[in-house]
Parts: C-alpha cells; structure tokens; sequence
C-alpha cells in the first residue's frame, strides 16, 4: 500500500521531475498474483490493480482503513483492462470482459478477483468512501452515457464512454469511464479543465509498444508534465489541469471523487491561456 497525501500548489512549482513523479505517478499497478492500493489524501480515493495469475485474489481490508473489511464505508469501480475474467460479489459472479465496468456498492463483504482462462485478466479499480449502499452493477459499452468529443484536424477526436456516472448508476461520489482516441489523435482533454469540487486519476493503457504518453498536470497558467507509460495511472489535485499528449493513440480509464456527480462541472481553460 502507498500513501500519497495532499499538496498545495505553490509548493508545486518547485518540485522536480523526480519529486513530481514521486508524489503523482503511480507505476505498478500491475503484479502478479498481488493486489496493489494507493491511498491518495486527495478525497481519499485508492487507486489500484489486481493481477490474478495462477489464484483468486480477495479484496482484503488495508491497515489505513481501520476496517473490519474493504467495502464497509466505501464503494468502488472496477473496469477490466486485460483478457475476460470474472469478479466474484458476496458469492454472485460477475463476468467482466475487457473494458467492460463493475460498480460495487458499499457493505458489500467479499470481492475476490478471478484469473482469466485465455490470458491475463487485469483490473484496474478506483475506490471512495460512501455513505450510502446502492447496488452492485456491471456497466458495458452498450449501457454507457457516449459522446464523441475533438476532431482530427485538432489531432483530438476521441470517445467518451461515461460508464460509472449517476445517470447510468447510482454512486455516492465515485465517477468512472473511458476515452479512446481515434487513430491519428494524440490529445486527450484538450483544451483542458480543471474542477475545484473533484479530484481525479487518470491511467493510461493500449499505449503501443516503444511510444509513451506525456500528462501535463499543475494549474493552467504553471503546468508541468510527467511521460507514462502503458498502464500506469496518476493523480490529478483538483487545482490541476489533467490532460496529455501520445506519441500514437491510445485509451485512458478517469476516475474521480468529491463534491458533487456533476461531470459537466468542470472550470474550461481556453489553449491559448495555458503556460
Ligand atoms: O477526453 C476527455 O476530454 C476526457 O475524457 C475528460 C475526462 O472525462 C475528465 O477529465 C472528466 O473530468
Ligand atoms: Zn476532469
């Protein structure tokens, strides 16, 4: 378990590349046969991966939490980025094929992660706590909120797919979905934004091989960036623009929790202002 706790922006400005990385980046999401939890101070959302390879993986309960079990005051979203698997609910399983999304409600007393049989199931999963208990749901690409955002001659145009979000799934603060980029696009969420009431995390997969992402993060007029590689996520404070660059297309997962469910919420930052 890693702990990443809150930042102030002014600080920000004097970090380093390797202090950024440090307090941001979170690169092994992924191990085998393990699950793997950052605990973020930001709404305190945890960011996290389970691998199972060649056993079932029980989501336990972390130190942090002083709980009796993981989901006892909080809820989470899980979205498979690997091959079909299947997630197991208090003794329900839940099939998940890649990039399918599973929403579990709060209270709900064992989840345990299945490998796949034709390969490696990988799931990729942000947790908030909650205050209510609403029900367990798998969201596929069918039942998404679509909407295709850019263009190509703006080298942005690319598929929102808004798979955990209120108007698909009732959540307590948890908002999850998917955006792929059409080849040819390489900008994701520009022209940015930033929202004071919600942080998020961002984690960048279907990266092809030898070619990376560049995520520019920090307030709109004193940004930085920080280069990614496939399947690593990282954090995005609410007073941080959160946006990146590929040197191809690819498909990142946002997460977010805080003030409100309102993903249109958002403070736009016009390109031509950003510093
Ligand atoms: O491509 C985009 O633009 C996004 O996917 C934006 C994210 O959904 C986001 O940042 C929501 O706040
Ligand atoms: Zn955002």
């Amino acid at each position: 378990m890693n702990k990443r706790f809150s930042i102030h922006p002014n600080d920000f400005k004097h970090y380093t590349t390797d202090k950024i990385r440090k307090e941001f980046l979170i690169e092994d999401l992924f191990q085998n046969d393990a699950i793997t939890h950052t605990y973020t101070h930001y709404d305190r959302l945890i960011v996290g991966g389970a691998m199972p390879v060649n056993k079932a993986l029980k989501l336990e309960t972390i130190d942090v939490l002083k709980s009796t079990y993981f989901l006892e005051r909080r809820e989470i979203g899980i979205i498979n980025v690997g091959a079909s698997g299947s997630v197991t609910v208090d003794g329900t399983q839940y099939p998940l094929n890649f990039k399918e999304a599973l929403y579990i409600g709060k209270e709900c007393k064992e989840v345990v992660f299945h490998p796949s049989t034709n390969g490696r199931a990988l799931y990729y999963f942000n947790s908030a706590p909650a205050h209510a208990k609403y029900p367990t749901r798998k969201v596929t690409f069918k039942e998404a909120e679509t909407v295709e955002m850019g263009s190509l001659e703006t080298s942005n145009s690319r598929t929102i797919r808004k798979l955990i979000i209120n108007t698909v799934v009732p959540t307590c603060q948890l908002q999850m979905g998917l955006t792929e980029l059409k080849p040819g696009s390489v900008w994701n969420t520009m022209p940015p934004h930033t929202h004071d009431r919600r942080m998020e995390a961002y984690f960048y997969f279907e990266i092809p091989e030898n070619q990376m992402v560049c995520h520019f993060l920090g307030e709109p007029q004193e940004t930085r960036h920080i280069w990614m590689k496939n399947n690593q996520a990282v954090l995005s404070p609410p007073w941080s623009i959160h946006s990146g660059a590929g040197t191809s297309n690819y498909t990142f997962i946002w997460g977010m929790a805080g003030e409100n469910l309102d993903y249109s919420d958002m403070d736009a930052v016009k390109t031509v202002d950003l510093r």
